[in-house]
């Protein structure tokens, strides 16, 4: 059987990779989403083992100590990563696997995983990133002020990518990427 291509998706928090993600897989039965490991407290809504899985430091440390982990980073105060295991279980069963994860991680990706696929998924302006954090509401004004200084940083690197998609539009968006996804099947 054919293998399935790993793709990371990347960009700044707030530019909607959640959204256009959630809309891609939605309509994609071929797409496997990585649902990565994290330290950060749930947000109201979010369930363990669908958003995340939630760990407390010490066994996150653990996996880290032990190899689970394809790549992992520290991003605004919280350890994220993704657990290798699954994703190579997916993709051996012919599934394209989507990884939705911060740049420092993607850039580990790249080296462990030549062949993947890195999109960028960039906001139409800063000012537009900006209002849209702050709009989702779920974090407080110290903790987007934090996010929106590490965006500055992860935008200065999207050329290192294959794709940038600029998110202006959900459906427009969404397009562009089936485009991706279909020149590579
Ligand atoms: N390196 C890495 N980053 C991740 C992983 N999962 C999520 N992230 C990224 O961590 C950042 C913060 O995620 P989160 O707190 O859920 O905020 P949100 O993406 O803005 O909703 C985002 O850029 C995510 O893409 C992961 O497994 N590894
Ligand atoms: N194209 C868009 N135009 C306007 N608002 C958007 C667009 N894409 C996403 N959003 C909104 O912006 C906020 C951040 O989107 P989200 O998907 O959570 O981003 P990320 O996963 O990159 O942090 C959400 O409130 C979402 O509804």
């Amino acid at each position: 059987m054919r293998k399935g291509t790993l793709y990371v998706f990347t960009g700044p928090s707030g530019a909607g990779k959640g959204t256009v993600l959630g809309r891609l897989l939605a309509e994609d039965d071929r797409l496997f989403f990585s649902i990565s490991a994290t330290t950060r407290a749930p947000r109201p809504g979010e369930q363990n083992g669908v958003h995340y899985y939630f760990l407390e430091k010490a066994d996150f440390e653990n996996r880290i100590a032990q190899g689970a982990f394809l790549e992992h980073a520290q991003y605004v105060g919280n350890y994220y990563g993704t657990l290798e295991a699954p994703v190579n279980e997916k993709l051996d069963e012919g599934f394209d696997v989507i990884l939705e994860i911060e740049v420092q991680g993607a850039m580990q990706i790249k080296k462990k995983r030549p062949d993947a696929v890195m999109v960028f998924i960039a906001p139409p302006s800063f000012e537009e990133l900006a209002s849209r954090l702050r709009g989702r509401g779920t974090e407080n004004e110290a903790k987007v002020q934090k996010r929106l200084e590490t965006a500055k940083g992860e935008l200065e690197q999207k050329d290192k990518f294959d794709y940038v998609v600029v998110n202006d539009t959900v459906d427009r968006a969404v397009d562009e990427i089936k485009g991706i996804l279909a020149s590579r099947r």
